[in-house]
């Protein structure tokens, strides 16, 4: 029997492959010290009913209530941290507007160190119970507010990437709120990737919080703020994380400077990698999408902001029968919620729209472009194990040695839509309820790295 220092037992949804949907019927989820699955035991496995026992005895076990469901915790790929207190504001803007009118001023407030700690510290835990296991952060431009940041991911045990944003060219960038040079910024971001992995290196195999490489976007970075942003992710073996091809102002400009694509630029810069996170990446082409799945990179798929900002809709279908490596993101503040769960049924609505098209005055066979909408256990796997694939880490579905983030999600909530009326009803179409319907007020506990994080214990 595998060694344990708690046992749930449940019936878990996950998707091991994008269309593919895996009821776990009353398993048991075996965790180890560490906080990973040593193993996931049906009912029938031989010595279970001796272990569970033993684990009872021991106050070492829960037992999910009925109609409560464990899902592996959510991956939002796209969060700007020092966003949050703008979420929902002035998004009538264009992009290029509301970064300089709003955003960066926003932003350059977090060198006020007490400003910093309030907003993370609500942030980080607003999202923990909006089910987000794993967040991957823009922070700002100062090292410092982006080390809080971390610090109340650490804290409140939220697994994130945290990103020092990097900036500096004067034509884009606020003088107040930059780079003072190319040299500065790589500095800057070498100081922060060492002081972070510093701080979070107690934490195990895979530590809670990972620095993330972020070159903000061409249009605000130098060629050789960018340059020397991939020689340092080389060299220190990080995440990097960047917008790319995101609206027509933005794939513009890239063409102007530069004469090529964002991906081709990336590339040349050497910030194409695997476990780098492309947001947006609306306009990329068929080359561009061979060079992303080449170099095991992914794009964090943010259907809200994109509504907003991007004068069309990301070409998913595409990108994911070419191999693209793709998951989904609130981007906050682009994006007006803070919920994976919105984020995911936005991604739905727009593959639908995009695959029907939405010229009324045209034919049902010529309105659209064609090609299949998401499912529903599609836009699941985007939301949890795409995530993972996408940053190249062992997240987001239960496989033996993963790290055990989940949130047991209850149906029939006090004021939640999440309903069950029958016992009967199949457990697959459940999901589809869960997938569409289960809100903040479904979430009954949330998991990371095998400790309880927000919510209740349960009984054994
Ligand atoms: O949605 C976005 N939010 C931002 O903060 C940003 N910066 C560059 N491009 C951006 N897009």
């Amino acid at each position: 029997m595998p060694n344990y220092e708690r046992i749930l037992v449940g019936t878990a949804f996950h998707t091991p492959a994008r269309d593919r949907l895996e009821v776990l019927e009353d398993h048991a989820f075996v965790l180890d010290g560490a906080g990973r699955i040593s193993a996931v035991l049906p009912p029938d496995a031989p010595g279970r009913a001796a272990l569970l026992a033993e684990a009872g005895a021991a106050d070492r076990l829960e037992r999910l209530p009925p109609d409560a469901f464990l899902i592996p915790g959510l991956v939002d790929l796209h969060v700007h941290a020092p966003q949050w207190p703008q979420l929902g504001k002035a998004l009538d803007a264009p992009l290029e507007v509301w970064l300089q009118k709003y955003t960066f001023p926003l932003e350059a407030r977090f060198a006020d160190p007490d400003f910093a700690r309030r907003v993370y510290d609500d942030l980080v835990q607003t999202l923990l119970d909006q089910g987000t296991t794993t967040a991957v952060y823009f922070g700002s431009v100062d090292v410092e507010p982006n080390l809080i940041l971390a610090e109340a991911c650490l804290r409140h045990g939220q697994r994130a990437l945290v990103g020092k944003v990097a900036m500096d060219d004067p034509a884009q960038c606020p003088e107040d709120y930059r780079d003072a040079r190319a040299e500065a910024g790589i500095a800057a971001t070498r100081d922060f990737v060492l002081r972070l992995r510093e701080m979070a290196q107690d934490t195990g195999e895979l530590p809670l919080v990972l620095p993330v490489i972020t070159p903000r976007f061409i249009p605000t970075c130098t060629d050789a703020l960018l340059a020397g942003l991939g020689a340092l992710a080389e060299e220190l073996g990080c995440h990097v994380q960047t917008h790319c091809s995101e609206s027509d102002w933005e794939v513009g400009h890239v063409h102007d400077r530069l004469g090529c694509t964002d991906c081709a630029a990336l590339e040349r810069f050497g910030l194409l990698r695997e476990g780098t996170v492309l947001a947006h990446s609306n306009f990329i082409t068929e080359a561009d999408m061979g060079l992303i799945r080449e170099a095991g990179s992914a794009v964090a798929h943010c259907p809200m902001s994109n509504a907003y900002f991007a004068n069309a809709v990301f070409p998913l279908r595409d990108a994911l029968e070419r191999g693209v490596k793709v998951g989904l993101g609130t981007d906050i503040s682009g994006g007006f919620s803070a919920s994976l769960f919105d984020a995911a049924r936005h991604a739905l609505m727009a593959s639908r729209l995009a695959a029907a098209g939405t010229d009324p005055g045209l034919a049902p066979e010529l309105r659209g472009p064609g090609g299949a909408a998401l499912s529903t256990v599609e836009t699941f796997w985007l939301a949890t194990a795409g995530g993972g694939e996408a940053l190249a880490l062992p997240l987001g579905q239960f496989r033996v040695g993963a790290p055990f983030d989940a949130l047991v999600v209850q149906a029939n909530a006090p004021g939640c839509a999440f309903r069950r009326f029958d016992a009967e009803e199949p457990l697959a179409e459940v999901f589809e309820k869960l997938v569409l319907s289960a809100d903040r007020g479904a979430i009954r506990s949330v998991w990371v790295d095998g400790r309880l994080r927000r919510g209740e214990a349960l009984r054994g």
